[in-house]
């Protein structure tokens, strides 16, 4: 009988690749032997020179030269990739195991960050391969705008359907608008049932198209009374209004979907992305506290469904905590020119990214990333404070007056296992979550000094 030597529990889940070129350093090192030449030169005939003021000038550039070439050097030297191994995550982990993640998509206008665009990040978030029960979907909506709202209520609704087509046919690209587009998704040796799914979910998809770009093209209009699901839009200025936190979808088979608008005020600076980031923070810790979270813009979408499973890879494929603080993906962008003439891949950028991240680490791109919810909290990666030995007044310095805060907090801070079946239903947690989501609950406490995203 052959013997397994490649038994997978003792395979990594991830890799760090450091690719070197020989070639290229080779040629580096010559360059350097020049250059040090050149400097030494320099030197050993400054005496010699009857104009000693531009040869000593010239030196002071040659030295500036050589001093900016060898931090180039630095990072050309190595070049550095991460390899995941999701198959073998899957055979070493059972799902229950995977932590849960708080997932936060942000928005700032529906007519510059087009509606429909949104909305297909959030349907391919939604149909990730990861537990569903273990996800929930945050939008942060800064412009609070009823049309947003009503989008994301009938995405959630079309993705009660797309969400298992996508599963049942392990498609690869979940956001439909590119998978619509896409050569990959017309007909090859398929069967009946799949052509004929395929085509109700064509339509369904143009439905909800329709709904929101007929919905986009005017403005918004909607019931006023307060029975209405749309009652808290009335009259609202969106520079103006108190936070609007709503619950569309909860334990449906789907992961939660959660709408909030922050509160605004004019006297008050609300800080960009980096403001919603804070309240996001703040308002998933009292709804489902998980224990990472992940930044997505409005505008882009997961191209492979298994990154969670990627994720999954970097989580438990680290013996120490204090490996990672965060971790995020790259951004591509799709329908590139060829060759790529005005540098818009971004190659460049990724070239010094990779050679930082054999230095050291990467550094923080902003987006598409997963962060540990304590580090944000101020502890570093590997520490854990023992339950109940934070007092309840420096959680209130840190934390704010909020209880749900505080008590949230702590359990991040201790370690223990905060799970998403948080016994109280989401809806219940509403008025907790509106009350940290205020545009002043910050002042006075250490958010955006220790405790913060950004
Ligand atoms: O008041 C605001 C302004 C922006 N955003 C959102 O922030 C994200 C990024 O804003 P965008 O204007 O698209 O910035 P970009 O320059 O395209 O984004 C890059 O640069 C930003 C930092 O400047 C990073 O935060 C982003 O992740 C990174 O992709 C988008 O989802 C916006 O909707 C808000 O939520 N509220
Ligand atoms: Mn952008």
């Amino acid at each position: 009988m052959a013997i397994n030597t490649q038994d997978s529990t003792c395979l990594p889940l991830q890799e760090k690749i450091v690719h070197n070129n020989k070639t290229a350093r080779a040629v580096e090192l010559v360059i350097l032997a020049f250059l040090v030449s050149m400097l030494i030169y320099r030197v050993v005939s400054f005496k010699d020179q009857e104009h000693s003021l531009p040869w000593f000038l010239a030196l002071l550039c040659e030295l500036w030269f050589t001093f900016i070439w060898i931090l180039t050097v630095c990072i050309k030297w190595n070049q550095c990739s991460t390899k995941t191994y999701p198959d073998r995550l899957l055979k070493r982990l059972n799902e229950f195991e995977f932590p849960t993640i708080d997932i936060f998509v942000t928005t700032a206008d529906p007519i510059l960050e087009p509606c429909i665009i949104t909305m297909n990040t959030i349907l391919s978030l939604l149909a990730v391969d990861y537990p569903a029960d273990k996800l929930a979907l945050y939008l942060s909506d800064d412009a609070c705008s009823p049309l947003i709202y009503y989008s994301l209520v009938e995405t959630t609704m079309f993705a009660k359907l797309w969400v298992p087509f996508c599963k049942k046919y392990n498609i690869q690209v979940r956001a439909p608008f590119r998978y619509f587009t896409s050569k990959s998704s017309r007909f090859k040796d398929v069967s009946l049932e799949f052509q004929h799914e395929w085509k109700t979910m064509k339509n369904e998809y143009d439905d909800l198209y329709n709904k929101i770009e007929v919905a986009s093209q005017r403005p918004f209009t909607f019931t006023c009374d307060h029975n209405s699901d749309f009652a808290d839009f009335c009259d609202v200025n969106r520079s103006d209004h108190l936070a609007i936190i709503k619950v569309i979808s909860e334990s449906t088979g789907l992961p939660h979907v959660i709408y909030i608008s922050r509160e605004k005020n004019s006297q008050h600076h609300h800080h960009y992305k980096a403001g919603a980031m804070n309240v996001l923070t703040r308002v998933s810790g009292v709804m489902t506290n998980a224990p990472l979270m992940l930044n997505v813009d409005c505008d882009m979408y997961a191209n492979n469904p298994q990154v969670f499973l990627h994720a999954m890879c970097i989580v438990f494929g680290h013996k120490n905590d204090q490996d990672w603080g965060f971790f995020e993906f790259p951004q591509a962008f799709y329908d590139g020119l060829k060759d790529d003439p005005f540098g818009n891949q971004l190659d460049n950028l990724y070239y010094v990214e990779n050679g930082i991240a054999a230095l050291q680490g990467p550094f923080y791109g902003g987006s598409n990333c997963f962060h540990r919810r304590k580090v944000i909290y101020g502890l570093s990666p590997n520490d854990k404070i023992k339950n109940g030995s934070i007092g309840n007044e420096d959680l209130h310095k840190v934390f704010g007056n909020s209880h749900e805060m505080r008590e949230s907090a702590a359990q991040i801070l201790s370690g223990s296992n905060a799970k998403i079946e948080n016994q109280k239903s989401l809806s219940s947690l509403i008025e907790a979550a509106i009350h940290v989501a205020g545009c002043t609950y910050d002042y006075g406490t250490d958010w955006g000094k220790k405790v913060n995203v950004y």
